[in-house]
């Protein structure tokens, strides 16, 4: 499966960080017998590879599903019987002390390597390997799951970083909360959102996961721990954590915004039959004022000129409604939630008499509603999922958990979920919606894609990693996310899947269209979201993203010699075979 099409870097860009893995393609050519565990590992490897709709629908689901009954007996034995928040101190005197005993080895001369946390590569939700963990000296943060406060007050919740999006689904829901910014996918970790990059539906009213965050509760290279709040004494390094990707020190705790929710929401399904309308309509209801723009809004494009939009608000229900109108769309047998919604296209709304359809949803499902078909990516991983026979037989397994795919990955597969696939999200100001879209289309040919829109607020000297917004679209009320600031609406554009190209044997250079997209998302003031593969070299990335605060944060608590600049954890890892299946790997 060695890539085609990999016509030689002309731009000295590593697609190298080159990582020790065996490499099928690299070792076919020799000349030797097989010794009798490399036939065994080349054995496993072709069935991995040539067989994998089977492999995932045969292993990995069957695992994954089991994994998941047990796991979940354990998250609710666990939750319900042995938290420790009131050990919270002890755990993160225990970060201290490992920091400090680094600290003390790097005094005395010894080769120490840099710090990360012990996270394991595979469980982190992207389809990048970081292999940069090998040269690292790994600090024990594996037992911070805990959630250490709601304040029914201040309307927040204190978790320990490793938290997820599940367990905090499972703790607030029952008492009519939600994260302001409550990300949809149950395993993604409130440490890694808050550190990483966090993003929904209603983006386009509070922003950015990290403009719900309180405070971070941070321990420094030098072992100190520090409570960074927007306005305290640690603002700077306040306004830097987010996409610093544990480049300034350990997450230990951290305080995040709740909103009350309702258990129910209507949706409402409406059709655009053109790019333009499509565009116009999503940037008018992004930015029309609080208590009229739709609290949830997004939309699946189906194809060039065909998107259906998404208008999402809680409601009240009668029982009437409760016994006849609910689409659980998350019940095992119910087809994918993007194909249902794929339906408004031929349907009437009896409400309007407008093409599309409105629903009432249960909050629980609606968060979750891609986590059945990963998005739409199990469309490839498990052809037949879709399938009504396969759905009401086989529909109760649910998806295969994205750490086991990554798990039963050879190194062939990942190079081709790299140049035959693609997992991009991008966020570009609103008004760039359409060019965005005609690019998509040109360079990766992809549907349905994700979009929704974000707010990306103007923090000042306080901005970190994302510029101020280009065009200033609104100030927040008193009411708003951060009264008195300015903001700009952006889009999200996620493509997932495989290029029509691909699908049709036709050529498709995957380094051409990623460059393309690249370098057009800079020159359009976007951003690229680090969790997947990228091209960017490092100059690329520091253009892209605004360095200046970090720079100087890294530098004023030492974490310049203590942690791994934030390029080296996210930046390219792919690894592209030339014809013969030799990897290629150039000099950033
Ligand atoms: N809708 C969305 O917004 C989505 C967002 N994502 C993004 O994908 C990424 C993957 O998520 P997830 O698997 O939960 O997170 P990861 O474990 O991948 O963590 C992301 C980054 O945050 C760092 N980090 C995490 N916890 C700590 C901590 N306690 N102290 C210091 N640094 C820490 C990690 O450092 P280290 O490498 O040292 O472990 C890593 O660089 C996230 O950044 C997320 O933003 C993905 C899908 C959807
Ligand atoms: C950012 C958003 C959503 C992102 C998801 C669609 C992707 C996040 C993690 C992605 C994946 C991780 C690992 C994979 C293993 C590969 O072998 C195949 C691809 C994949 C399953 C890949 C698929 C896309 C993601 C789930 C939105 C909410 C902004």
């Amino acid at each position: 499966m060695a890539a085609d099409n990999t016509n030689g870097h002309s731009n000295g860009r590593s697609n190298g960080h080159s990582n020790g893995h065996a490499n099928g393609h690299a070792s076919s050519g020799a000349s030797r017998a097989p010794e009798p565990v490399t036939a065994w590992i080349r054995f496993v490897t072709y069935i991995l590879e040539e067989h994998r709709g089977k492999i995932n629908f045969f292993i990995v689901l069957p695992i994954s599903f089991l994994c998941d009954v047990v796991w979940s007996w354990r998250d609710w034995y666990y939750e319900t019987f042995c938290t420790t928040p009131h050990l919270h101190g002890q755990r993160v005197a225990e970060v201290q002390r490992q920091v400090r005993e680094w600290r003390a080895r790097k005094d005395a001369g010894e080769e120490v390597g840099k710090m990360c946390t012990d996270r394991k590569p595979f469980l982190t939700m992207g389809p990048a390997t970081r292999t940069f963990k090998k040269e690292c000296r790994k600090i024990k943060c594996s037992d911070m799951c805990d959630i250490l406060k709601v304040d029914h007050e201040a309307m927040t919740v204190t978790c320990e970083p490793l938290v997820n999006m599940g367990h905090i689904t499972r703790a607030l829901l029952p008492m009519g909360y939600a994260l302001k910014i409550q990300i949809e996918m149950e395993d993604l970790t409130i440490g890694g959102l808050s550190m990483g990059l966090g993003m929904e539906t209603n983006s386009h009213r509070f922003g950015l996961i990290q403009e719900t965050i309180r405070a971070y509760d941070v321990v420094l290279a030098s072992g100190e721990l520090v409570h960074c709040t927007r306005d305290n004494e640690h603002a700077a390094l306040f306004g830097v954590m987010a996409w610093s990707c544990g480049t300034l020190g350990f997450l230990v705790a951290v305080e995040v915004e709740i909103v009350k929710v309702k258990p129910y929401v209507r949706a409402t399904y409406l059709p655009c039959f053109t790019l333009q309308e499509h565009c116009a309509e999503m940037k008018r209801l992004s930015l029309l004022p609080e208590g009229q723009t739709p609290p949830y809004l997004e939309s699946t494009v189906y194809g060039k000129d065909r998107a259906v939009i998404q208008c999402i608000e809680f409601v009240d229900i009668s029982w009437r409604e409760w016994l006849f109108e609910v689409n659980s769309c998350n019940l095992w047998f119910k087809p994918y939630y993007y194909k249902w919604v794929e339906g408004a296209f031929e349907r009437t709304n009896r409400a309007t008499g407008k093409p599309g359809f409105s629903e009432i949803l249960p909050i629980k499902h609606y968060y979750h509603r891609y986590t059945r078909s990963i998005f739409w990516e199990l469309n490839d991983l498990i052809p037949f999922g879709n399938n009504p026979l396969y759905r009401y037989l086989f529909g109760w397994l649910g998806a295969p958990k994205i750490a086991f795919i990554k798990l039963f990955m050879t190194t062939a597969i990942r190079e081709s979920v790299v140049t035959k696939h693609v997992v991009q999200d991008i966020v570009v100001p609103i008004d760039s919606m359409q060019d965005g879209l005609k690019l998509f289309h040109e360079q990766f040919n992809i549907y349905p894609l994700l979009v929704f829109p974000i707010r990306i607020y103007d923090h000042g000297d306080k901005q970190g990693f994302l510029r101020r917004p280009r065009t200033i679209d609104g100030v927040d009320g008193p009411d708003g996310q951060h009264p008195g600031k300015a903001w700009g609406m952006y889009v999200d554009l996620g493509a997932y899947g495989v290029p029509q190209a691909v699908r049709d044997k036709q050529p498709w250079d995957f380094e051409k269209a990623l460059l393309h997209m690249e370098s057009w998302t800079r020159a359009h003031g976007g951003y690229q979201c680090f969790y997947t593969d990228f091209l960017l070299t490092r100059d690329e990335y520091k253009e892209m993203f605004d360095h200046t605060l970090y720079d100087k944060m890294r530098k004023l608590t030492g974490a310049d010699i203590a942690f791994p600049e934030v390029y080296d954890k996210v930046r390219p890892e792919l690894k592209v075979c030339d014809r013969n299946g030799r990897v290629k790997t150039k000099a950033h």
